[in-house]
């Protein structure tokens, strides 16, 4: 029976066989070293967002030979909510009746991190990203898409020692002038982490700025 693996230690991505999503269907063989940072390229509708929700446990199913492991460990069949991982999906999928800090300081909290320091953590990062201090305390819908588009990094970033980062174009909703600041947070933080990361976006300057390695889908 699969545990919670709310201590389980890291490891390597290891992702092999054919995903499938209704009508779609795609071949992946992707493998991704503890803090390595990999681009996943290729045009749209190619299936790089397909991967993603899989990966996080939102939708899609393997093949029944197929591969999905973090650290050895059998991912598959174990709940989203047991995964441990750290997401920015392009929609940012932040809790509504929540404000902003609350957002990340939950996801803190949820890795682990006492809530007082769970809840300095959130309001650091939200400084960081730029979320100005009287915006912390709103929530999701008094937001504009770029803040909430902070927040989702921020909470990302938030969660100690996650198995997995998924990052999927999280720096779309940002405006030009603050993406490059942006990317500097997320570089530096990605640095500091040992869990493989997937990044999936559309702009070279991120891939270059962000990615250890590029793989090209389809
Ligand atoms: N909910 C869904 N159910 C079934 N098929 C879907 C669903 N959403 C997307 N698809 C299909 O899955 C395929 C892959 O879509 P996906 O969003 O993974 O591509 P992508 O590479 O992320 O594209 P983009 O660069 O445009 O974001 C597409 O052909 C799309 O039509």
């Amino acid at each position: 029976m699969n545990e919670p693996s709310l201590h389980a230690r890291g490891g390597a991505l290891r992702l092999a066989g054919t995903i499938t999503r209704g009508e779609f269907t795609l071949a992946v063989d992707i493998s991704v070293e503890p803090g390595e940072i990999v681009a996943l390229s290729g045009p749209n509708g190619v299936g790089k967002t397909t991967v993603l929700r899989f990966l996080a446990g939102l939708g899609g199913t393997l093949d029944p030979d197929g591969t999905y492991t973090l650290g050895g460990e059998d991912m598959t069949h174990l709940p989203p909510e047991h995964r441990r991982l750290a997401v920015v999906f392009q929609e940012p999928r932040l809790v509504p009746h929540m404000t902003a800090e609350t957002n990340v300081s939950f996801a803190a909290t949820l890795s682990g991190i006492p809530r007082a320091d769970a809840h300095r953590r959130a309001a650091e990062l939200l400084d960081e990203l730029g979320l100005p201090p009287n915006k912390h305390t709103l929530k999701p819908t008094k937001l504009s898409g770029g803040q909430r588009g902070r927040v989702a990094i921020a909470r990302a970033l938030a969660a100690q020692s996650p198995r997995l980062r998924l990052l999927d174009e999280p720096l779309a909703a940002i405006d030009a002038p603050s993406r490059g600041p942006l990317r500097d947070v997320l570089a530096r933080h990605l640095a500091d982490s040992d869990a493989p990361t997937i990044l999936v976006t559309h702009d070279p300057t991120d891939v270059k700025a962000l990615a250890t390695r590029d793989i090209p889908l389809g």
